[in-house]
Parts: C-alpha cells; structure tokens; sequence
C-alpha cells in the first residue's frame, strides 16, 4: 500500500490517497499496524484521503489504537495541503468532508506548495449531551473530576470530537522522572463520565492571548500537538474567562493560532502542514 506520512506540528500520521489506493484490510487494523513505531511506519493513527459528493475530497482519520474519530484539525491541515499539492484540487480555498461536516480550508501557497493552512473549524459544540459528558452544566465550566486521587477542574466541549481542559502548574511540564501527563492522562480519558472517552489537555496560562498545553488523546496517548484540542482550549479559555478569543498556544511540537470568533461563533485555527516521506507498505 503507497502512503504518504506528513505531520501538523510534530502529530504525525500515514496518509493514503483512496482516489488511487485500496486499503488492504479494515482501516482499524490497517492503523493500528501502521502506527507502530518499530513494527509498522510509526504515527500517531491513519488518515484516509478519499473521494467526496459534496467537498474536494473527504477525511477519515483513526487513531493508533484503531478508533476512528470525527475530527483531526492537525490531520485537516495536512489532507488539504495533500488535495492542492498533489493535484488532487488545485484551489488554494478548499473543502474538506469530515465527520462533523463540510469545512472550508485556504492555503497559503509558495512555489506551488501549500505552507500555512487556516481552517475554519465550525461552531464548538457545548451541549454536555452532544460532547458527550456527563459532567455537570451545558458545558461544564470548571467542573469538579477526581481521577487517580487528584481532583482537577473540567472545561468541557466538542469539537466535533470530545474535549476535556484543566488548567495545571509547571509541574505538569516536566517530563524528567513522573511524567503526569502520562500518568493522569488516561484516567481523563477513560473516565465514566465521557461515555465515548475523551482527548485530555493540561495547559498553563501564560497570559490572556497567550497558553502552554501538553494532550494525552482519547486512542492515541502523548502526542505532540493536538489541533482540534488547540481549538477546545481557545474556547475553555474564554468559557472559563482565563483566555481571550484569539489565542497563541504553544504545543510541544510547534504554536497554532486560534480564534473563536464572536461574529460567527466559529474557531479558527491556523498553522503548518507538512509533508515528510511517501512510500510503500508492505503488510504482514
Ligand atoms: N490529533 C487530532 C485529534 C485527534 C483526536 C482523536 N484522538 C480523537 O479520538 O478524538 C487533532 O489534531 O485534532
């Protein structure tokens, strides 16, 4: 199978293009086996680039433990630059199918390669029914959640895939010895009340536009960066009053810009796509 890996700031997945290519078993086994770092490719999940009835083409993204999620802003960024640079559409404003609906992307284009993607990433979805969560309020806002004997405050929201934000010290930032996000992380995201899990991230305030955040996502673990996570802490933030509505945040991986517009209610994210290897796989 011919693949494609590219990242959006250090989130690295496979891509392959099902204009052309056919999966050679279900896309759950496929990511699992490819996301392996010493047995597959490596990656954080598997992207499918595929035909589309009503957009440019269409996203399916799974995660490295087979899951499939509705949305990967990282992953959206990277499928647009694919669909213009491989010629796939050669527009530099797009349309992608993802599974919370048709969103828009414009590429910034220099020497013929898609560079910095914005997107326009919907409105957040805040009913708790619809994150889904049964944490209190529509959304919680600072909702008390005690996992692992630690009781954290939950800012919780959709972003066509399930979110959950704490605001945390410096010492959730150190990876020397205890690493708490790895430790805290998927006690978040396995607990009860997210009934279809959650991504979890811990994030620190550096100033009112201005935020650093660590993720462990809901069928992937660690990652280095987590678009649609960026986009439900820009609006934890402003729920929470800590953030204003445009926000830089800092992932381990590189920056995105974020703004939750308060003329259309919509998120906006902006940042890198990058194409790194294309190659072929050869299943056991
Ligand atoms: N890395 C992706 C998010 C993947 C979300 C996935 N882990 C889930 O199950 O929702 C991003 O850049 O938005």
């Amino acid at each position: 199978m011919r693949f494609t890996k590219m990242h959006g700031i250090g989130n690295d997945y496979v891509y392959v293009n099902c204009f052309v290519e056919k999966l050679p078993a279900e896309p759950a086994i496929v990511s699992q086996a490819v996301s392996h770092r010493n047995f597959g490719i490596g990656s954080d999940g598997l992207i499918l680039i595929c035909p589309s009835e009503v957009a440019d083409a269409r996203m399916r993204m799974y995660n490295s433990d087979g899951s499939e999620s509705e949305m990967c802003g990282n992953g959206l960024r990277c499928v647009a630059k694919y669909v213009h640079d491989h010629n796939i559409a050669k527009k530099s404003s797009l349309t992608i199918e993802t599974g919370r609906g048709i969103l828009s992307v414009d590429l910034d284009v220099v020497n013929g390669k898609a560079q910095k993607v914005r997107v326009n990433m919907g409105e957040p979805i805040l009913e708790a029914a619809k994150i889904p969560t049964t944490l209190p309020g529509d959304p919680p806002v600072n909702a008390a959640l005690s996992v692992g004997g630690r009781e954290f405050l939950a800012t919780c929201v959709s972003m066509g895939n399930p979110h959950a934000t704490v605001y945390v010290g410096d010492e959730f930032f150190t990876t020397t010895g205890r690493d708490l996000v790895a430790e805290f992380g998927p006690l978040i995201e396995n607990a009860p009340v997210f009934p279809r899990r959650v991504n979890a991230h811990f994030v620190k305030v550096q100033s009112p536009n201005e935020v650093t955040m660590r993720t462990w996502e809901r069928g992937s673990g660690i990652t280095l960066a987590c678009g649609t996570g960026a986009c439900a802490v820009c609006v934890a933030g402003v729920l929470t009053g800590l953030t204003d509505r445009k926000l830089l945040a800092h992932l381990p991986g590189g920056d995105l810009e974020l703004e939750w517009s308060a003329a259309d209610n919509h998120v906006y994210m902006t940042g890198p796509a990058t194409e790194v290897f294309s190659g072929e796989w050869f299943p056991a």
